[in-house]
Protein backbone atom coordinates (compact mmCIF):
# COMPACT_ATOMS: atom_id res chain seq x y z
CA UNK A 1 0.00 0.00 0.00
CA UNK A 2 1.11 3.33 -0.86
CA UNK A 3 1.86 6.06 1.42
CA UNK A 4 -1.11 8.46 0.37
CA UNK A 5 -3.22 5.55 0.43
CA UNK A 6 -2.83 4.73 4.02
CA UNK A 7 -2.65 8.41 5.11
CA UNK A 8 -5.91 9.44 7.16
CA UNK A 9 -7.58 12.99 5.82
CA UNK A 10 -5.23 15.31 7.06
CA UNK A 11 -7.83 16.94 9.52
CA UNK A 12 -7.81 14.03 11.18
CA UNK A 13 -3.65 14.87 12.22
CA UNK A 14 -3.51 16.99 14.97
CA UNK A 15 -1.94 20.48 13.97
CA UNK A 16 1.81 21.14 15.11
CA UNK A 17 2.11 23.79 17.59
CA UNK A 18 5.34 24.35 17.98
CA UNK A 19 7.20 26.32 21.12
CA UNK A 20 6.34 22.72 23.60
CA UNK A 21 9.63 21.65 24.85
CA UNK A 22 10.19 17.56 24.72
CA UNK A 23 9.42 15.95 27.53
CA UNK A 24 11.66 12.66 27.80
CA UNK A 25 12.80 10.41 30.90
CA UNK A 26 16.35 10.51 30.80
CA UNK A 27 18.53 7.56 31.78
CA UNK A 28 21.62 8.56 34.20
CA UNK A 29 22.26 5.36 35.71
CA UNK A 30 25.98 5.27 36.29
CA UNK A 31 26.49 8.62 34.09
CA UNK A 32 28.55 11.27 35.25
CA UNK A 33 27.00 15.07 36.28
CA UNK A 34 28.66 18.24 36.83
CA UNK A 35 26.44 20.34 39.53
CA UNK A 36 28.46 23.73 39.74
CA UNK A 37 27.18 25.14 43.11
CA UNK A 38 26.21 24.52 46.59
CA UNK A 39 23.00 26.25 47.75
CA UNK A 40 18.98 25.49 47.54
CA UNK A 41 18.29 25.23 44.06
CA UNK A 42 22.00 23.02 43.83
CA UNK A 43 20.55 20.77 46.32
CA UNK A 44 16.80 19.91 44.85
CA UNK A 45 19.31 19.32 41.76
CA UNK A 46 21.49 16.92 43.70
CA UNK A 47 18.18 15.04 45.35
CA UNK A 48 16.81 14.34 41.86
CA UNK A 49 20.47 13.54 39.94
CA UNK A 50 21.16 10.75 42.83
CA UNK A 51 17.43 9.50 42.48
CA UNK A 52 18.14 8.41 39.22
CA UNK A 53 21.33 6.97 39.55
CA UNK A 54 23.90 9.75 38.46
CA UNK A 55 27.52 10.18 39.93
CA UNK A 56 27.64 13.93 40.81
CA UNK A 57 31.21 15.86 40.56
CA UNK A 58 29.83 19.19 42.93
CA UNK A 59 32.24 21.90 42.72
CA UNK A 60 30.96 24.42 45.39
CA UNK A 61 33.04 26.00 48.58
CA UNK A 62 31.71 25.31 52.21
CA UNK A 63 29.54 26.08 53.45
CA UNK A 64 27.03 23.72 51.79
CA UNK A 65 23.52 23.72 51.81
CA UNK A 66 22.81 21.56 55.10
CA UNK A 67 20.92 18.93 52.84
CA UNK A 68 23.93 18.57 50.38
CA UNK A 69 26.20 18.02 53.07
CA UNK A 70 23.86 15.62 54.49
CA UNK A 71 24.09 13.21 50.98
CA UNK A 72 27.85 13.59 51.50
CA UNK A 73 27.65 11.25 54.28
CA UNK A 74 24.97 9.07 53.11
CA UNK A 75 25.87 8.85 49.32
CA UNK A 76 30.06 8.92 49.44
CA UNK A 77 29.61 6.54 46.80
CA UNK A 78 27.98 8.62 44.28
CA UNK A 79 29.44 11.77 44.86
CA UNK A 80 33.07 13.52 44.81
CA UNK A 81 33.09 17.09 46.15
CA UNK A 82 35.46 19.76 45.39
CA UNK A 83 35.41 22.13 48.22
CA UNK A 84 36.10 25.52 46.32
CA UNK A 85 34.89 28.10 43.74
CA UNK A 86 34.56 26.50 39.89
CA UNK A 87 36.19 28.73 37.72
CA UNK A 88 35.36 28.58 34.29
CA UNK A 89 37.41 27.81 30.81
CA UNK A 90 40.49 27.92 33.52
CA UNK A 91 39.35 25.22 35.64
CA UNK A 92 40.73 21.73 35.67
CA UNK A 93 37.79 19.89 35.83
CA UNK A 94 36.17 20.09 32.41
CA UNK A 95 32.70 19.72 30.88
CA UNK A 96 33.85 16.59 28.37
CA UNK A 97 33.88 14.08 31.15
CA UNK A 98 30.56 14.51 31.32
CA UNK A 99 26.54 13.46 30.03
CA UNK A 100 25.55 16.58 31.76
CA UNK A 101 25.92 20.24 33.41
CA UNK A 102 24.19 21.94 35.81
CA UNK A 103 24.63 24.97 37.29
CA UNK A 104 23.18 26.60 40.36
CA UNK A 105 25.41 29.52 41.09
CA UNK A 106 24.54 33.43 41.83
CA UNK A 107 26.82 34.34 38.89
CA UNK A 108 25.49 35.38 35.67
CA UNK A 109 28.45 36.01 33.52
CA UNK A 110 30.06 32.19 35.18
CA UNK A 111 27.06 30.48 34.25
CA UNK A 112 27.11 31.83 30.61
CA UNK A 113 30.49 31.00 30.58
CA UNK A 114 29.76 27.10 31.70
CA UNK A 115 27.17 27.00 29.43
CA UNK A 116 28.92 28.23 26.33
CA UNK A 117 31.98 25.14 27.53
CA UNK A 118 28.65 22.44 27.24
CA UNK A 119 27.68 23.76 24.21
CA UNK A 120 30.83 23.93 22.36
CA UNK A 121 31.66 20.13 23.09
CA UNK A 122 27.92 19.46 22.58
CA UNK A 123 26.96 18.32 26.50
CA UNK A 124 23.30 19.43 27.21
CA UNK A 125 23.14 22.04 30.25
CA UNK A 126 20.76 23.40 33.09
CA UNK A 127 21.56 27.23 33.87
CA UNK A 128 19.19 27.66 36.96
CA UNK A 129 20.07 31.47 36.57
CA UNK A 130 19.81 31.68 32.53
CA UNK A 131 16.92 30.32 31.20
CA UNK A 132 17.33 31.49 27.75
CA UNK A 133 20.84 29.43 28.47
CA UNK A 134 19.71 25.82 29.20
CA UNK A 135 19.08 23.12 26.75
CA UNK A 136 16.36 21.84 29.32
CA UNK A 137 14.38 22.87 32.10
CA UNK A 138 13.79 21.34 35.08
CA UNK A 139 10.33 21.27 36.62
CA UNK A 140 7.96 20.03 39.61
CA UNK A 141 8.22 16.59 40.01
CA UNK A 142 6.87 14.31 42.27
CA UNK A 143 7.54 10.33 42.53
CA UNK A 144 5.81 7.08 43.75
CA UNK A 145 8.14 4.03 42.96
CA UNK A 146 8.18 3.42 39.30
CA UNK A 147 5.61 6.85 38.57
CA UNK A 148 6.96 9.85 37.90
CA UNK A 149 5.02 13.18 36.67
CA UNK A 150 6.93 16.06 35.65
CA UNK A 151 5.08 19.61 35.35
CA UNK A 152 6.95 22.14 32.96
CA UNK A 153 5.25 25.53 32.06
CA UNK A 154 7.95 26.47 29.43
CA UNK A 155 9.81 28.40 32.06
CA UNK A 156 6.83 31.06 32.78
CA UNK A 157 5.43 30.41 35.87
CA UNK A 158 7.42 27.19 38.13
CA UNK A 159 5.48 27.78 40.97
CA UNK A 160 1.79 27.10 39.12
CA UNK A 161 3.88 24.19 38.02
CA UNK A 162 4.07 22.96 41.57
CA UNK A 163 0.74 23.73 42.39
CA UNK A 164 -0.54 21.67 39.43
CA UNK A 165 2.05 19.12 39.96
CA UNK A 166 0.01 19.18 44.03
CA UNK A 167 -3.12 18.59 42.15
CA UNK A 168 -1.94 15.53 40.45
CA UNK A 169 -1.13 14.30 43.75
CA UNK A 170 -4.20 14.93 44.61
CA UNK A 171 -5.60 13.13 42.48
CA UNK A 172 -3.85 10.10 42.27
CA UNK A 173 -5.42 6.71 43.22
CA UNK A 174 -3.33 5.46 46.95
CA UNK A 175 -2.11 2.44 45.24
CA UNK A 176 -0.91 3.56 41.91
CA UNK A 177 2.73 1.82 42.85
CA UNK A 178 0.90 -1.34 43.75
CA UNK A 179 -0.92 -1.10 40.23
CA UNK A 180 2.33 -0.54 38.07
CA UNK A 181 3.84 -3.39 39.96
CA UNK A 182 1.18 -5.85 39.29
CA UNK A 183 0.94 -4.95 35.45
CA UNK A 184 5.09 -4.89 35.13
CA UNK A 185 4.72 -8.38 36.55
CA UNK A 186 1.75 -9.36 34.45
CA UNK A 187 3.60 -8.14 31.09
CA UNK A 188 6.67 -9.74 32.38
CA UNK A 189 4.60 -13.50 32.24
CA UNK A 190 3.02 -12.71 29.13
CA UNK A 191 6.50 -12.16 27.57
CA UNK A 192 7.50 -15.49 28.75
CA UNK A 193 4.65 -16.98 27.12
CA UNK A 194 4.87 -15.17 24.57
CA UNK A 195 8.37 -14.28 23.80
CA UNK A 196 9.94 -12.49 20.76
CA UNK A 197 9.90 -8.87 18.98
CA UNK A 198 7.66 -7.40 17.19
CA UNK A 199 5.32 -8.36 14.51
CA UNK A 200 2.01 -10.08 14.63
CA UNK A 201 3.04 -11.55 17.95
CA UNK A 202 3.72 -8.05 19.54
CA UNK A 203 0.57 -6.78 18.17
CA UNK A 204 -1.52 -9.56 19.89
CA UNK A 205 0.47 -8.74 23.42
CA UNK A 206 -0.01 -4.63 22.60
CA UNK A 207 -3.82 -5.55 22.45
CA UNK A 208 -4.55 -8.06 24.77
CA UNK A 209 -2.52 -5.44 27.47
CA UNK A 210 -4.82 -2.59 26.54
CA UNK A 211 -7.75 -4.45 26.76
CA UNK A 212 -6.35 -6.03 30.08
CA UNK A 213 -5.46 -2.36 31.84
CA UNK A 214 -8.74 -1.13 30.05
CA UNK A 215 -11.19 -3.84 32.01
CA UNK A 216 -9.51 -3.75 35.80
CA UNK A 217 -9.41 -0.58 37.27
CA UNK A 218 -6.23 1.01 38.77
CA UNK A 219 -7.57 0.01 42.29
CA UNK A 220 -7.99 -3.29 41.20
CA UNK A 221 -4.51 -3.76 39.03
CA UNK A 222 -2.72 -4.16 42.05
CA UNK A 223 -4.16 -7.92 42.45
CA UNK A 224 -1.97 -8.72 39.59
CA UNK A 225 1.14 -9.22 41.97
CA UNK A 226 -0.54 -12.58 42.77
CA UNK A 227 0.89 -15.10 40.99
CA UNK A 228 -2.52 -17.06 41.29
CA UNK A 229 -4.17 -14.76 39.55
CA UNK A 230 -1.83 -13.81 36.82
CA UNK A 231 -1.45 -17.65 35.88
CA UNK A 232 -5.46 -17.42 35.57
CA UNK A 233 -5.68 -14.61 33.58
CA UNK A 234 -3.18 -15.81 31.01
CA UNK A 235 -4.33 -19.36 31.01
CA UNK A 236 -8.30 -17.96 31.10
CA UNK A 237 -7.93 -15.29 28.45
CA UNK A 238 -4.54 -15.39 26.67
CA UNK A 239 -3.87 -18.54 25.99
CA UNK A 240 -8.25 -19.37 25.07
CA UNK A 241 -7.91 -16.57 21.92
CA UNK A 242 -6.26 -13.45 23.40
CA UNK A 243 -9.83 -13.22 25.36
CA UNK A 244 -9.57 -10.24 27.48
CA UNK A 245 -10.72 -11.28 30.66
CA UNK A 246 -12.15 -8.69 33.28
CA UNK A 247 -12.37 -8.92 36.57
CA UNK A 248 -16.54 -10.07 37.06
CA UNK A 249 -15.01 -13.15 34.83
CA UNK A 250 -12.74 -14.00 37.68
CA UNK A 251 -15.08 -13.47 40.04
CA UNK A 252 -12.94 -10.40 40.76
CA UNK A 253 -15.05 -7.36 42.17
CA UNK A 254 -18.79 -7.35 42.40
CA UNK A 255 -19.43 -3.51 41.31
CA UNK A 256 -17.73 0.33 41.17
CA UNK A 257 -20.28 0.45 44.43
CA UNK A 258 -18.63 -2.49 46.25
CA UNK A 259 -15.32 -0.76 45.45
CA UNK A 260 -16.12 2.46 47.26
CA UNK A 261 -17.83 0.87 50.22
CA UNK A 262 -15.71 -1.48 51.12
CA UNK A 263 -12.44 -0.24 49.65
CA UNK A 264 -11.20 0.85 52.78
CA UNK A 265 -11.21 -2.63 54.26
CA UNK A 266 -9.59 -4.68 52.05
CA UNK A 267 -5.95 -4.19 53.22
CA UNK A 268 -6.76 -5.21 56.11
CA UNK A 269 -8.93 -8.47 55.22
CA UNK A 270 -5.75 -9.36 52.74
CA UNK A 271 -7.45 -7.70 49.86
CA UNK A 272 -9.60 -7.57 47.31
CA UNK A 273 -9.81 -11.71 46.45
CA UNK A 274 -10.92 -12.13 50.06
CA UNK A 275 -13.60 -9.14 50.39
CA UNK A 276 -14.85 -10.30 46.91
CA UNK A 277 -15.17 -13.91 47.86
CA UNK A 278 -16.82 -13.28 51.09
CA UNK A 279 -19.94 -11.15 50.02
CA UNK A 280 -20.05 -12.82 46.46
CA UNK A 281 -19.83 -16.42 48.27
CA UNK A 282 -17.33 -17.07 45.56
CA UNK A 283 -14.10 -18.95 45.98
CA UNK A 284 -12.21 -16.97 43.70
CA UNK A 285 -8.82 -19.57 44.05
CA UNK A 286 -6.00 -17.18 44.97
CA UNK A 287 -4.96 -15.15 47.83
C1 LIG B 1 13.38 27.96 33.70
C2 LIG B 1 13.65 27.16 34.98
C3 LIG B 1 15.07 26.65 34.78
C4 LIG B 1 15.43 25.47 35.63
O1 LIG B 1 15.66 25.72 36.81
O2 LIG B 1 15.49 24.37 35.10
C5 LIG B 1 13.50 28.00 36.22
C6 LIG B 1 14.01 29.27 36.37
C7 LIG B 1 13.85 30.13 37.47
N1 LIG B 1 13.06 29.92 38.57
C8 LIG B 1 13.09 31.00 39.40
C9 LIG B 1 12.32 31.19 40.55
C10 LIG B 1 11.51 30.25 41.19
N2 LIG B 1 11.55 28.90 40.91
C11 LIG B 1 10.69 28.27 41.72
C12 LIG B 1 10.49 26.86 41.78
C13 LIG B 1 10.89 25.95 40.84
N3 LIG B 1 11.50 26.24 39.64
C14 LIG B 1 11.56 25.15 38.86
C15 LIG B 1 12.00 25.10 37.55
C16 LIG B 1 12.47 26.15 36.75
N4 LIG B 1 12.84 27.35 37.21
C17 LIG B 1 12.66 26.02 35.28
C18 LIG B 1 11.33 26.24 34.53
C19 LIG B 1 10.24 25.27 35.00
C20 LIG B 1 8.99 25.39 34.26
O3 LIG B 1 9.02 25.57 33.03
O4 LIG B 1 7.92 25.23 34.84
C21 LIG B 1 10.95 23.97 39.56
C22 LIG B 1 9.59 23.68 38.89
C23 LIG B 1 11.76 22.71 39.50
C24 LIG B 1 13.13 22.76 40.10
O5 LIG B 1 13.80 23.80 40.14
O6 LIG B 1 13.53 21.67 40.53
C25 LIG B 1 10.76 24.49 41.02
C26 LIG B 1 9.48 24.05 41.74
C27 LIG B 1 9.69 22.65 42.23
C28 LIG B 1 8.86 22.22 43.37
O7 LIG B 1 8.25 22.99 44.14
O8 LIG B 1 8.83 20.99 43.53
C29 LIG B 1 10.04 29.22 42.55
C30 LIG B 1 8.96 28.89 43.57
C31 LIG B 1 9.50 28.38 44.84
O9 LIG B 1 10.71 28.43 45.07
O10 LIG B 1 8.65 27.96 45.67
C32 LIG B 1 10.56 30.46 42.24
C33 LIG B 1 10.17 31.83 42.85
C34 LIG B 1 8.87 32.31 42.21
C35 LIG B 1 9.06 32.85 40.82
O11 LIG B 1 10.04 33.52 40.56
O12 LIG B 1 8.17 32.58 39.96
C36 LIG B 1 14.00 31.94 38.85
C37 LIG B 1 14.38 33.25 39.51
C38 LIG B 1 13.51 34.37 39.03
C39 LIG B 1 13.94 35.69 39.62
O13 LIG B 1 15.12 35.87 39.93
O14 LIG B 1 13.06 36.56 39.72
C40 LIG B 1 14.47 31.41 37.65
C41 LIG B 1 15.36 32.07 36.66
C42 LIG B 1 14.52 32.96 35.75
O15 LIG B 1 13.32 32.76 35.56
O16 LIG B 1 15.15 33.86 35.19
N1 LIG C 1 15.58 26.96 38.88
C1 LIG C 1 15.05 27.31 39.99
O1 LIG C 1 14.21 26.64 40.49
C2 LIG C 1 15.49 28.53 40.66
C3 LIG C 1 16.59 29.19 40.18
N2 LIG C 1 17.09 30.23 40.87
C4 LIG C 1 18.35 30.76 40.37
O2 LIG C 1 19.39 29.80 40.71
C5 LIG C 1 20.54 30.42 41.24
C6 LIG C 1 20.99 29.74 42.51
O3 LIG C 1 19.96 29.87 43.49
P1 LIG C 1 20.20 29.40 45.00
O4 LIG C 1 20.67 28.02 45.05
O5 LIG C 1 18.95 29.74 45.72
O6 LIG C 1 21.37 30.39 45.44
P2 LIG C 1 22.30 30.32 46.71
O7 LIG C 1 22.79 31.70 46.92
O8 LIG C 1 21.63 29.60 47.83
O9 LIG C 1 23.51 29.39 46.25
C7 LIG C 1 24.46 29.80 45.35
C8 LIG C 1 25.58 28.78 45.48
O10 LIG C 1 26.50 28.97 44.44
C9 LIG C 1 27.79 28.84 44.98
N3 LIG C 1 28.74 29.52 44.09
C10 LIG C 1 28.85 30.83 43.81
N4 LIG C 1 29.85 31.02 42.93
C11 LIG C 1 30.37 29.80 42.66
C12 LIG C 1 31.44 29.33 41.83
N5 LIG C 1 32.16 30.14 41.09
N6 LIG C 1 31.69 28.03 41.81
C13 LIG C 1 30.97 27.17 42.53
N7 LIG C 1 29.96 27.54 43.34
C14 LIG C 1 29.68 28.86 43.41
C15 LIG C 1 27.69 29.48 46.36
O11 LIG C 1 28.76 29.08 47.16
C16 LIG C 1 26.35 28.86 46.78
O12 LIG C 1 26.57 27.57 47.28
C17 LIG C 1 20.15 31.86 41.49
O13 LIG C 1 20.99 32.64 40.66
C18 LIG C 1 18.69 32.04 41.07
O14 LIG C 1 18.56 33.06 40.10
C19 LIG C 1 16.49 30.64 42.00
C20 LIG C 1 15.38 30.05 42.49
C21 LIG C 1 14.78 28.93 41.84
Amino acid sequence: MGIAEAAPPPEEYPPIVKGASLLIAYQLKNRRVLLIGGGVVASGRLFFLLESGAHVTIVAPSPLEPSIAHRLTTNADDITWHDRDYTGRSDPIIVDDFVMVLTAIDNNPLSREVCYMAREKHIPVNVADVPPECDFYFGAQLRRGPLQVMVSTQGQGPKIGAMVRDRVIAALPENVEEAIAGVGELRGELRKRAPGVGGELGQQRMAWMIGMCDSWSLDLMGDFRSEALRNRVLEEGWEKGKKVVGPNDVGQCPSLWAERVIGEYCSRLGGWATVCGFLGGITVGYS
